[in-house]
This record gives structure tokens, C-alpha cells and sequence, in this order.
């Protein structure tokens, strides 16, 4: 089948955007806003910062709004133009319409969220300026998704996503972990979002590189394959070199980073943790970079120095051995060149 390739959705026009010693450009940025969870999903990676579970109270340690919109102002002047809002739970954040009401009006802003807060909210965020959610839900099975979320919120999941569309968020993607316990459940998401307007699917290989449980992945390539023969059309996506996949009206997405170089190759975000920390990749702990007291010339120095130290993981922070085996490059084990957090 012919494959297209995409219009830029990456944002790469003329941007002034930085780029790594890769090549590869710095287009948009991944926040935490909180690592507090009322979920507590038995794949959970935390954006590869830990356990989310704990305390549900606001913690002193989480950046303020007036902190996160700063850090966005300034990465708007390095030609940043996407901001992803994600967590633990971001909506467990009160000040989240606050924050998206002062982002800049360049970035495009999206949330990504478990759904149990929508309804109620999704349009005072439409409001403050949110261009679109995803939302988590790994089966269209409350057992299924009671086991794998470890709540009881299956409904009000189901609740959120009306609300998001009501309030015009649309396109919702429907985010889907693949891995063994939700394998069987594919076919059913694949019809579900194509018989219903407004949803896409995205199908996320599960990565064990933070959780650990290697056993639970399954083979992504057989979830493509399957894909492609009942597709009508296959495009391309820049970022990370996605593909998407047409069928009968419903567009599937498959983000498969677990050893994929291509992927990494095409990477083009900076994280920030909950607490202020600069990451240059989802998989790596040790290039965690503080912006200090968030003073806008400590942003720009942490920010350049995050930039100009990205890696790509697979292909370069780990190379293939003899054997085929991926292990760390000896390069940055001897010389880290961040300061080590956790
Ligand atoms: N390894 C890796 N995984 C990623 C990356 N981006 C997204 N993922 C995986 O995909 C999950 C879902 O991503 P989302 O936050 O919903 O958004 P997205 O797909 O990245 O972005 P949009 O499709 O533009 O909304 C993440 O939590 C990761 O598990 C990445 O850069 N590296
Ligand atoms: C860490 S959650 C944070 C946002 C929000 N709490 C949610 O669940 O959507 C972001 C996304 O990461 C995905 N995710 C978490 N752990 C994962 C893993 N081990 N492998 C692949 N995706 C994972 C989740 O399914 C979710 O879509
Ligand atoms: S809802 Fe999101 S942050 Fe919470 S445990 Fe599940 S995947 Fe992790
Ligand atoms: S370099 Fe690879 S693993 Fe790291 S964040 Fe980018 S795509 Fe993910």
C-alpha cells in the first residue's frame, strides 16, 4: 500500500527552533504538572519519573502557574510551538485553566489526562484556550479497565470524553497501552473510534524500559501488519516518524518508541518535571537539568544546555552490542555530563 507522507505537523517552519548536535529541532515541550495520581495503572511510567502513587494534596515542590507560564515564554523565544500538558494527572492540578489561559498564544496546547475531571471543566479549558485532549482508555471493558487502572472510574472516563467533545476538543484521542492485558481489546477500539466522530486512537506500545515487567509487551509489528491490510490509507507523521492508519473513517495512530531508532531519530521534545527539571529524553534519568529559580536567564542557560546535550536513546545513548543487544553507550557512562537527580 502507498504510503504518504504528512504535511509538516511538527511545526518546522521557519521557527528559530535550536536543534541537537542530530540534528534533530526542539519544536515542543512536555510538562508535568503534577506526579499525583488518582489513578494508579499497573503500566504506569510516570513520564519516567516513578511511582505516581501517594498523597493526593498539592505538594510544595510542584512548579506554580506563574513559574510553568514563564518557562513557556521563554521557550516560545527558542520557536517552540507545541505545549503538552500531562501528569501523573494534570487535572488534578485547580490552576490548570489558570495555566492554559497564559500560554502563549503561538503554541499549540494539548492535555493529556485519565478523564475522570472533564466533565465539569473541558469547557472552562476550551475556554482558557485548550485546542485538544487525550484521553486514557485501554478497553472498552469496565472489568478489563478496573483491573488495569485500579479505580472504578470506567463510566466517568466515558463521561469525560462526551464532555471534551461537547465542549469542542476535538480531535479526542482515545490513548490505548498495548501490551498484554489489553491486546484482545484492539479490534473493539479500532471500530469504536471510527464509528463515533471526533475520537482517534492511539495505540501506545507498551515500554517496559521504566516499569519493568518485560514480559507483558507483545509484538507491536503484528498490531501494524494487521493494520495495513484493512487500512484504506496509511499517512506518515513527522513527529517521531509515526504512522496513521485510515480505516473505515477512524484514524489509528501507533506511537512504538521501544527500540526504535527511526523514532528517536525524529524526536523533537524537551520535558520538564512536576518540579522544575529539565529532560532531554522520557527513558533517561540522568540528564535532569535545574532550571534553578526559574529566573528567565537560568531558563535559557538550563534550556540551551538541555538542548545542545540530547541524544537520541535508541541508536545513540544505546548502541547495539555484538549480539544485538542494546547497552549503554560507553560515551555517557564515563563522562555524564548533567547534574544527577533521583
Ligand atoms: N519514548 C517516548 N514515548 C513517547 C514520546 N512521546 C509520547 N510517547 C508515548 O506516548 C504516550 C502518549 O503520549 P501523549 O501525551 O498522549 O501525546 P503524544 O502522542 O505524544 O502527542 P500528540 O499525539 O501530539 O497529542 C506517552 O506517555 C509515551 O508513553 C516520546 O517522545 N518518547
Ligand atoms: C503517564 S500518563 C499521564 C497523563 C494521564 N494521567 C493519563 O493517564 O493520560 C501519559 C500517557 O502515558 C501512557 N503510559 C504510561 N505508562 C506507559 C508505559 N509503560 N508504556 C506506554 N505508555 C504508557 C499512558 O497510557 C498515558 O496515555
Ligand atoms: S492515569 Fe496516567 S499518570 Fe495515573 S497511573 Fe494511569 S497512566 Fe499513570
Ligand atoms: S529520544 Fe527516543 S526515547 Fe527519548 S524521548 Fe525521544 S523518542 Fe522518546
Amino acid at each position: 500500500m502507498m504510503t504518504e507522507p504528512l504535511a509538516d505537523d511538527f511545526g518546522r517552519e521557519e521557527t528559530g527552533a535550536l536543534s541537537d548536535d542530530f540534528g534533530r529541532e526542539v519544536t515542543g515541550v512536555r510538562i508535568s504538572l503534577t506526579d499525583r495520581c488518582n489513578f494508579d495503572c499497573i503500566y504506569c511510567h510516570n513520564e519516567g519519573l516513578g511511582d505516581t502513587r501517594g498523597p493526593m494534596e498539592p505538594e510544595d515542590d510542584e512548579m506554580t502557574a506563574d513559574e510553568v507560564v514563564r518557562f513557556l515564554e521563554v521557550v516560545e523565544e527558542y520557536g517552540v510551538r507545541k505545549a503538552k500538558f500531562t501528569g501523573g494527572e494534570p487535572m488534578l492540578r485547580g490552576d490548570l485553566e489558570e495555566i492554559v489561559r497564559r500560554t502563549p498564544d503561538s503554541m499549540e496546547t494539548s492535555l493529556t489526562t485519565n478523564g475522570t475531571f472533564l466533565p465539569g471543566r473541558a469547557e472552562a479549558l476550551r475556554e482558557a484556550g485548550l485546542e485538544r485532549v487525550n484521553v486514557s482508555q485501554d478497553a472498552l471493558d469496565p472489568e478489563a479497565f478496573a483491573e488495569i487502572t485500579k479505580s472504578g472510574a470506567y463510566d466517568r472516563v466515558l463521561e469525560g470524553v462526551d464532555a471534551a467533545l461537547d465542549a469542542g476538543l476535538d480531535p479526542v484521542k482515545l490513548n490505548m497501552v498495548v501490551f498484554e492485558h489489553t491486546a484482545g481489546y484492539v479490534e473493539d477500539m479500532v471500530y469504536h473510534v471510527a464509528e463515533n466522530e471526533g475520537l482517534q486512537l492511539q495505540l501506545i506500545e507498551y515500554m517496559p524500559e521504566l516499569t519493568g515487567r518485560p514480559e507483558w509487551s507483545i509484538d507491536i509489528q503484528r498490531v501494524h501488519d494487521w493494520l495495513a491490510d484493512i487500512a484504506d490509507r496509511i499517512e506518515h507523521r513527522e513527529m517521531h516518524d509515526r504512522k496513521r492508519y485510515f480505516v473505515n473513517g477512524g484514524m489509528i495512530e501507533i506511537v512504538d518508541p521501544v527500540e526504535n531508532e527511526e523514532f528517536c531519530a525524529n524526536c523533537g521534545r524537551v520535558r520538564v518535571t512536576h518540579e522544575g527539571y529539565l529532560k532531554g529524553c522520557l527513558n533517561r534519568n540522568d540528564d535532569l537539568r535545574p532550571m534553578g529559580e526559574m529566573s528567565r536567564e537560568e531558563i535559557r542557560e538550563a534550556y540551551e544546555e538541555t538542548v545542545a546535550n540530547r541524544v537520541p536513546y535508541y541508536g545513540e545513548y544505546l548502541k547495539k552490542n555484538g549480539s544485538g543487544e542494546y547497552e549503554i553507550n560507553e560515551r555517557y557512562i564515563e563522562a555524564p555530563k548533567s547534574t544527577t537527580s533521583d
